[in-house]
């Protein structure tokens, strides 16, 4: 295919995807920290009806647009496509803050090769925006059963300019050197960086080296090849091929207090239980006795460390948790949810052992 001439200044998109969990809201929120980074706009495209990642991102300005939507394959023809055109369309009327980048994060379950090839090819954008590369997050705990267990995670790898090797820093990562290896068979070109030390720079390269369509379809033959033996089943299943016909996203929003030792006892059965099913928990959480609200994060047995945050998003107290689960009854979830909160409630009331704190 020859290409056609593009034109100069082209702005820059990078392109931040990785399985749930992996940690590309924290890659995203510390890098454009860096003043490098300043004038970033940033899509953020999550699954399920409730976005929770731009409170979690702590930057909210014109810039930063959330996208929901099922999944991004299925909407970057539309929804980030459209998003695109329209920051370009205000930047060019001054009715945003001036951007020189644009940094999209996928869901965990995209699959980026349609959403590059669409980003690439589109009449309108391919005159003012091109992919600058392509970041994939791979959690150092999770991410080599992923490989093994889910065909998005394993485009995702194949699609990476750099890969990004987070929670190398958790007790939990026994195995990082097998990690490293099936990375390599996978994308043998994609630079491997531990998320330590990634930094601004993996994100500021330049828009001219467009991807070919041969590119395209190389590293998408590449990751079939690797992928063949454990996940052609999946392809059998779900709407035109995805592999994630199964897994859904639903959200509980909780307007009374939580206690959190009846919380944390609900979660760490949830997960013992379900852990292999449950992708994804995140939540924002009105905890008793806090005054501001408490993140939680769960990735499937993982659960790390609470962290309390700023202030209440959007000035609603309110608390609000995320599950991405694989054939696992919603409705069978929060209730049980709502049996250990009461539980808990009852303990204290009849003047029972008051709540931990939590450790940190
Ligand atoms: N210890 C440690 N924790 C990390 C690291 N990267 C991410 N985390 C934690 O992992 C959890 C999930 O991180 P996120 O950045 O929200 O992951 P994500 O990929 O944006 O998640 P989704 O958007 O739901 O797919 C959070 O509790 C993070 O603090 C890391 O390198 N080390």
């Amino acid at each position: 295919m020859t290409a056609e001439p593009r034109p100069a200044n082209l702005t820059p998109v990078n392109f931040l995807t990785g399985f749930l969990g992996s940690g590309k809201t924290t890659l995203l929120q510390r890098l454009l920290a860096d003043p490098a980074m300043a004038n970033a706009a940033v899509l953020i495209n999550e699954f399920g009806e409730v976005g929770l990642d731009h409170h979690l991102l702590d930057r909210i300005d014109d810039n930063v647009v959330l996208l929901k939507s099922g999944c991004l394959c299925c909407t970057v023809r539309g929804e980030v496509a459209d998003a695109l055109q329209k920051l370009d369309s205000q930047r060019s009327r001054d009715e945003i803050p001036w951007f020189d980048r644009v940094v999209i994060e996928t869901t965990g379950l995209a699959d980026p090769f349609p959403a590059l090839s669409t980003i690439q090819s589109h009449p309108v954008l391919r005159s003012h925006f091109a992919i600058a590369n392509v970041v994939v997050t791979v959690d150092a705990v999770n991410g080599s059963r992923q490989l093994d267990e889910r065909l998005e995670a394993v485009r995702q790898v194949g699609a990476a300019d750099v890969v990004v090797i987070t929670k190398t820093d958790m007790d939990e990562a026994t195995d990082t050197d097998a990690l490293l290896e099936k990375l390599s068979r996978l994308n043998p070109s994609a630079r491997r960086v531990i998320a330590q030390e990634a930094s601004a720079d993996d994100f500021l390269v330049d828009a001219s080296t467009e991807r070919s369509e041969e590119w395209l379809s190389e590293a998408l033959s590449l990751s079939e090849e690797f992928a063949a033996p454990v996940h052609h089943h999946h392809d059998e299943e779900g709407h035109h091929g995805h592999a994630h016909s199964s897994v859904r996203s639903f959200s509980m929003v909780i307007e009374e207090r939580i206690d959190w030792t009846g919380f944390g006892m609900w979660l760490t059965m949830l997960l013992n239980r379900h852990g292999d099913r449950v992708f994804r928990v995140k939540g924002i959480l009105d905890i008793e006795g806090e005054e501001r609200p408490v993140a939680i994060h769960g990735v499937q047995r993982l659960v790390h460390p609470p962290v309390h945050m700023s202030a209440w998003p959007d000035r609603r107290r309110q608390s609000r948790i995320v599950f991405i689960v694989d054939g696992l009854d919603p409705a069978r979830i929060e209730e049980s949810f709502h049996v250990f909160n009461r539980l808990s409630e009852k303990v204290l009331t009849q003047g029972g052992t008051p709540p931990l704190r939590r450790a940190s």
